[in-house]
């Protein structure tokens, strides 16, 4: 029996300009260009699998143990690009294994929860698509990677880079041109964390994919989003990276969170994704800007109630003491020397901790990493962990 396997792991990235709305289904292109930051893998990430053997009977996924399906258009789109790059390698190479012609096992982990708005779709999808890429030796770069991972899930092609990372929507009818590219290293800027305040890990309510498509259907607003807005803050935003300048950034993501939000309520029937305790997490990190005279602290909400709050490390002691003064009862702190935080005298409801379950302290990581780690064995079942 012929037996290839190799494994990667791949992050999770939260959008600091949001992608929402497709102008084709089945190829999931974007009506608008978006940006966000990669997290740490060592916080969030997924970690897959793959194996692929003349022997295996049919293409098998098990993600978090259990069996799942692998006939959605959208994971049969991924593997079929694969396939054929295989293929076309096989084509010019005949001493090359066929394993284009094989089926493939994949055993696949995430270490945060997963379809909870914490873009497990992204680090999946991105994970699948290199683990795969690795095993075939497919010798295209992660831009070109990244087209087969956007037809997974759109958010996924921003997951191929570490740092910070743009999705240019393109405007080619084949989504040729729509693609991630690196807007900027974590070497470049790497002072850059992310507190997660975990409002929600339950499943959400209106999926991304659903939701998009009616807001793109009803939406009056959405039409000044993408022509009038985002054009624009795309180029403002990549231009505040490459100045790692936190003022500009922060205020610019706020702003497109709200944005992005404003056309979900604009939406017909409309979509809410932001809870009582969002709104009031909303209004502290303004409070907290607003006392500290200049923008310290950034939130951003993406299809879920879970707040995202990026701050520089040089304010974390300001931050997070805001966010231990309300949030002490929660866990995730075991990281801080809470001690050591600054007192922010900064009042809120003092039930709003009720409605967070846990702190996820985090910062921009790297990008998709090959590793000898593997989830599988050598008859190609799931390896218990
Ligand atoms: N490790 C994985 N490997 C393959 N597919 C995965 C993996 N993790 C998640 N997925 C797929 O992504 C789906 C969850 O996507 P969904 O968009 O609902 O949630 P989310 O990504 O956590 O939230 P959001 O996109 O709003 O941030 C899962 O049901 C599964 O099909
Ligand atoms: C609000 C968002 O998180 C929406 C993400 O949508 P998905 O990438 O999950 O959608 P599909 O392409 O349909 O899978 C914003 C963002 O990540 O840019």
């Amino acid at each position: 029996m012929s037996f290839y396997t190799a494994s990667a792991t791949a992050p999770v990235n939260i959008a600091t300009l949001k992608y929402w709305g497709k102008r084709d289904k089945s190829l999931n292109l974007p009506t608008n260009s978006s940006i966000s930051v990669t997290l740490s893998q060592d916080d969030l990430r997924t970690l897959t699998s793959v194996a692929t053997s003349d022997e295996y009977k049919e293409d098998i996924l098990w993600l978090n143990g259990k069996p799942e399906s692998l006939t959605s258009e959208r994971t049969k789109a991924c593997l079929a690009d694969l396939r054929k790059l295989r293929a076309e390698m096989e084509g010019t190479d005949p001493s090359l294994p066929q394993l284009s012609k094989w089926k493939l096992h994949i055993v696949s982990e995430n270490n945060f929860p997963t379809a909870a708005g914490l873009a497990s779709s992204a680090a999946g999808f991105a994970a699948l698509v290199v683990a795969i890429a690795k095993l075939f030796k497919l010798p295209q770069d992660m831009s070109e990677i990244s087209k087969i991972a956007r037809k997974g899930s759109g958010s996924a092609c921003r997951s191929l880079f570490g740092g910070y990372v743009a999705w240019e929507m393109g405007d080619l009818e084949n989504g040729e041109d729509s693609k991630a590219v690196e807007v900027a290293p974590v070497s470049h800027w790497p002072t850059m964390k992310a507190a997660i305040l975990v409002v929600s890990d339950d499943k959400k309510d209106t999926p991304s994919t659903s939701g998009m498509q009616t807001t793109v259907a009803t939406s009056d607003l959405f039409e000044h989003r993408i022509k009038n807005v985002v054009p624009a803050r795309f180029e403002e935003m990549k231009k505040s990276i490459h100045d790692k300048n936190f003022e500009v950034f922060g205020k610019l993501t706020m702003q497109d969170s709200n944005s992005f939000h404003a056309v979900c309520l604009d939406s017909y029937p409309p979509i809410f994704y932001l809870t009582d305790t969002s709104k009031k997490i909303i209004k502290l990190v303004h409070q907290l800007n607003d006392a500290e005279g200049k923008i310290i602290a950034a939130y951003t909400f993406d299809a879920g109630p879970n707040a995202v709050i990026y701050y520089e490390q040089q304010n974390e002691s300001k931050v997070l003491g805001l966010i231990h003064k309300h949030f002490s009862l929660i866990p995730g702190w075991d990281k801080v020397d809470t001690s050591k935080l600054e007192t922010v005298d900064i009042a809120a409801d003092e039930n709003i901790h009720k409605g967070v379950s846990k702190l996820i302290l985090t910062l921009v990581g790297l990008g998709p990493q090959e590793t000898s780690e593997s989830l599988i064995s050598k008859t190609g079942e799931p390896l218990s962990t």
